[in-house]
């Protein structure tokens, strides 16, 4: 069975972007970790602009959320359209263009941004060259993959290629339309938008590479994985459904959430902050739905450390996501936003639901890619824990430092002036950075374990000839 499905499917694209999404995972999580100790301890900026807080941030960034993120995505979309569409991919030229390509653009990222070539938007830094491959490579994925679909043995579209779906087609006009720029060299241009109009569109792209990129699809590896490691069809096919249309017309909406008091006119913050408000439901919809998918086999729990990695998951993602919409109302923004609470924020998104998931998915594609087991089992419990109690010691220390933040800055004195300055809040927050870089550390721990677990994993592969067996025998077939 194996064999032939070797033969049938193109597993060599998915297999090189799964190995690099580890490697990209300990790269991102080795620099998160540094800048968090400079946030902790200045001194290791060592006066170098290079490797300063504010050049290696978007480094942080980049790494994560395009090279991890990205690889684990074009891993688990290309390998999930395959096999529910009963298909091989349309173009295996393609998808090794993509691999390349986006690899590439990785690496202009690492050399570009240290030395201060930026565009200064979030999440969307890099320079006009560098943006023109990213849309390139993005549509060739996508191409790739609408082509997949487009020639499928199945009759129906199941629902985790809506999500990947939907997740490339917005990626595409966000991408563009921010990215519009004239410019005046190589590494040089300026955003045709300027004034408020540049800090909508920067935060509809921001919003939405968050809404599309770091969560439909993130879901679209959801709903394939979960089903699959449980044995079990999903909970509730209506429930995606309507998961997947709320969230398709919720989430672009939301974007003026991240510029509440500004000159941004009032009715938009205000727009953006019910619509988040709204965002609760669809989104819990999807938790639920992917959580009751273990419902009467709730023991698999015990057992199943992969499982675990995709259940735990969802939890910070039903927890994020209540927490995103109580910070979008003005009221609470007004005391969160500039402060930690939103990175606190950020991180139990990124690396307990979108890090949490990823993982899982990696753990459960090993085994199908190399057609043998872990090399540890005991190694990926081992990861479990020092994935969630690194995220829960990260979380907790943003969560308490931003509202001490917050709280301090809008502290009076009896006279009526402030009672902090803000270097005095800076001094508060050592206790916390310090916590959140050993937070950050015993994360990177795990990535570093999961690493060495992966490829003793395509070792033993190696060994025992099971990969190559399944070829042989795929030619045999
Ligand atoms: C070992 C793990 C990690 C550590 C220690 C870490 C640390 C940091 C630090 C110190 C910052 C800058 C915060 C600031 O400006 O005050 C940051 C920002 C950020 N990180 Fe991480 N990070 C880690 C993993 C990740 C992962 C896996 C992701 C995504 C999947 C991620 C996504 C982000 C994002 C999106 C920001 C920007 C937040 C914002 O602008 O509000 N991080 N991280
Ligand atoms: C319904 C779901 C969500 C809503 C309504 C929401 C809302 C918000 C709000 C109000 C902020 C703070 C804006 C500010 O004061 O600057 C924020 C920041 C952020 N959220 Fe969420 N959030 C949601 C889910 C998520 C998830 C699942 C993730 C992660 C993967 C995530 C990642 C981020 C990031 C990266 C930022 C920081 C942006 C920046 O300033 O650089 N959010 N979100
Ligand atoms: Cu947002």
């Amino acid at each position: 069975m194996q064999a032939s499905l070797e033969q049938k499917y193109n597993f060599d694209v998915v297999r090189w972007f799964t190995i690099m999404a580890v490697v990209y995972l300990v790269v991102g999580a080795s620099v998160g970790v540094y800048i968090a100790s400079e946030l902790a301890w200045p001194f290791l900026n060592f006066d170098s602009p290079y490797i300063s807080f504010g050049r290696l941030r978007p480094v942080h960034t980049n790494a994560v959320i395009f090279a991890f993120g990205g690889c684990t995505l074009m891993a688990t979309a290309f390998y999930s359209v395959q096999r529910t569409c009963g298909v091989r991919l349309w173009s295996d030229k393609m998808a090794r263009f993509t691999f390349w390509g986006w690899n590439a653009v990785i690496v202009l990222a690492v050399l570009t941004l240290p030395f201060g070539f930026t565009q200064s938007k979030e999440y969307a830094e890099l320079e006009w060259p560098i943006d023109i491959l990213i849309a390139v490579v993005w549509l060739s994925f996508t191409i790739n993959f609408i082509m997949t679909i487009a020639t499928r043995k199945s009759s129906h579209i199941y629902v985790s290629n809506w999500f990947f779906l939907g997740m490339m087609i917005m990626i595409v006009y966000l991408h563009v339309v921010n990215s519009l720029a004239i410019p005046v060299g190589l590494f040089k241009s300026y955003s045709i938008f300027s004034g408020v109009q540049d800090a909508m569109i920067q935060w509809w792209w921001g919003h939405n590479a968050v809404g599309f990129y770091l969560t439909a699809g993130f879901l679209g590896i959801m709903y394939y994985f979960v089903p699959k490691q449980a044995g079990r069809p999903i909970y509730s096919y209506r429930l995606s459904v309507i998961h997947f249309w709320a969230l398709m017309f919720g989430y672009v909406w939301l974007g003026a959430h991240h510029l509440q008091y500004t000159a941004l006119p009032d009715w938009t913050g205000s727009l953006g902050a019910a619509v988040s408000i709204a965002m609760i439901i669809p989104s819990w919809g999807g938790a639920v739905n992917g959580m009751m998918t273990l419902s009467g086999a709730w023991d698999r729990l015990r057992t199943d450390y992969v499982l675990r990695f995709l259940i735990i998951a969802l939890a910070f993602y039903a927890m994020s996501t209540f927490e995103g919409p109580v910070m979008a109302l003005k009221t609470v923004n007004a005391l969160s936003h500039y402060t930690d609470w939103t990175i606190g924020h950020v991180h139990s998104g990124a690396l307990g639901w979108v890090a949490g998931v990823s993982i899982g998915a990696i753990y459960h594609l090993m085994t199908r890619l190399y057609h043998t087991e872990m090399f540890s089992e005991r190694l990926i419990n081992f990861h479990f824990w020092t994935a969630t109690i690194g995220t829960v010691i990260y979380i907790v220390a943003m969560w308490v430092s931003g509202i001490m933040q917050g709280l301090m800055w809008r502290a009076y004195d009896e006279y009526g002036t402030l009672a902090y300055t803000f270097v005095e809040s800076v001094d508060a927050m050592h206790p916390y950075y310090a916590m959140r870089a050993i937070g950050g550390g015993i994360f990177l721990l795990g990535a570093v374990v999961m690493l060495f677990n992966v490829l003793m994993t395509v070792r033993k592969s190696a060994v025992e000839g099971s990969l190559t067996k399944a070829r042989a025998l795929a030619v045999a077939v």
